[in-house]
């Protein structure tokens, strides 16, 4: 019967990964915030020899991603051989910066001056308040959020798999939205740490097979998709995409819910759904053909286009493009401005533009959140996963 061939290929895809993992150091996931300007290098070489000055030893780990991140800022991505497998040091060291990947330079220097700022005021932490400007909300270990300006920031923080939503991170957002419309922030904006806005839905999600079979994932995976879906739908503030590499899949498709999509030159928008053997969901069905027209977004959503920042900004996805260089500066200049317009006047705006169609919106989500439970367990989507699993796979 077809379900147990499908569960049995999953079973296997899910060995593959075991013993994969446990041949492998895990990447390091560093959970340090990048604040919007970005760090200069006065601030870099000012916090490594702020590091000299510790009063306390902050432990192997930490030391391991101190010295990744200064690797990273000073010669880019990890250039020498692996060291022996017996000299541990040197290859711990190594393994730490190789799980930077192609962090850019500037992303690792303003993550090494956040790092070392954690660590300052926690080890001074006795005696001081933390400044209002630079909190950083605790508890989140695939976010890293941070509120200042009246800006609430959530970024999507696991560079090392192009900031892939695993299932944690779905219900991690969740969580943070629902913060977010409570707090005193007047806008929240969803960015990527890294290289990558986000390569969308986890693929190795679909690994995780609970006792109930594959029926049960597909029937679990459609609710977490509407609920995530709806929190969207939902969400009462201006909501801001500060789109700074490429997207894929999901974190495509809900821009469409989004009420600015701002994007470096260097982003791309690529929803590959037929060929993973899926269906559009995030209510792309219904937003996408009345943001840029039938024609179009049949090309992205059927076809599997992939629009550069600059074709996404014609067809209307996008609400300004900015070339990367200068990307991070001129949108949080922008931004911070905003934030200064009056809170409620803006919530109200939003209300009055979003309101006519938020209850098609829940039905559509509801839809689409049905049908791709449907599409998980076909042949079509478990060989595609299993295709790109097993290309993955370093065994
Ligand atoms: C429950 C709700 C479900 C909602 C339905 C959602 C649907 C979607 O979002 S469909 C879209 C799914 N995403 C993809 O199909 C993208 C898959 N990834 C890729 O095609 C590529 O990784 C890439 C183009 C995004 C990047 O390629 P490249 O620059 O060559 O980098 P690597 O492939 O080496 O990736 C580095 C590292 O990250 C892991 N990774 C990347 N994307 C994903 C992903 N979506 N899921 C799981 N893992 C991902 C990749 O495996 C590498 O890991 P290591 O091998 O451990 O270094």
């Amino acid at each position: 019967m077809a379900v147990v061939g499908l569960s049995g290929r999953l079973a296997r895809c899910y060995c593959l990964r075991a013993v994969r993992s446990s041949l492998r150091v895990p990447a390091l996931q560093l959970h340090v915030s990048k604040t919007a300007m970005g760090a200069s290098q006065k601030d870099f070489e000012s916090a490594v020899n702020q590091v000299k000055l510790l009063k306390k030893d902050p432990g192997n780990e930490v030391k391991l991603k101190l010295y990744a991140l200064y690797k990273q800022a000073t010669e880019g991505p990890c250039n020498t051989p692996k060291p022996g497998l017996f000299d541990l040091i040197n290859k711990a060291k190594w393994d730490a910066w190789n799980a930077l990947g192609d962090l850019p330079k500037e992303t690792a220097r303003q993550n090494y001056v956040d790092l070392v700022s954690g660590l300052r005021s926690s080890s001074d932490s006795s005696s001081q308040v933390k400044p209002e400007a630079d909190k950083k909300q605790a508890g989140y270990e695939t976010l890293v959020i941070t509120s200042e300006d009246h800006i609430t920031k959530i970024m999507l923080n696991r560079p090392a798999k192009k900031n892939a939503l695993n299932t944690q991170m779905y219900q991690e957002i969740m969580l943070a939205l629902e913060a977010a419309s409570k707090d005193d922030s007047t806008i929240t904006v969803f960015t990527g740490s890294g290289d990558y806005y986000s390569s969308g839905n986890d693929l190795t999600n679909f690994t995780d097979i609970p006792p109930g079979g594959v029926e049960e994932k597909a029937k679990n995976g459609a609710i977490l998709l509407r609920d995530f879906v709806d929190c969207f739908i939902d969400f009462p503030k201006p909501l801001v995409a500060v789109v700074n590499g490429p997207a894929v899949g999901i974190s495509v498709t809900v821009l469409g819910l989004f009420d600015l999509v701002y994007a470096s030159d260097r982003a791309t928008f690529h929803t590959p759904f037929s060929h993973l053997g899926q269906t559009p969901e995030g209510c792309s069905s219904y937003t996408f053909p009345k943001i840029m027209g039938l024609a179009k977004a049949v090309e992205m959503l059927i076809f599997g286009k992939k629009l550069t920042a600059g074709e996404a900004y014609a067809q209307g996805l996008v609400t300004e493009v900015f070339p990367d260089s200068t990307f991070e500066k001129e949108v949080w200049t922008r931004l911070k401005a905003y934030s200064k317009l009056p809170r409620n006047a803006m919530r109200i705006s939003k209300q009055i533009i979003r309101n006519h169609e938020k209850e098609k919106l829940h039905a559509i989500n509801a839809e689409e959140s049905s049908i791709l439970q449907e599409r998980w367990l076909s042949d079509e989507c478990v060989n595609a996963v299993m295709n790109f699993l097993s290309q993955k796979a370093k065994l």
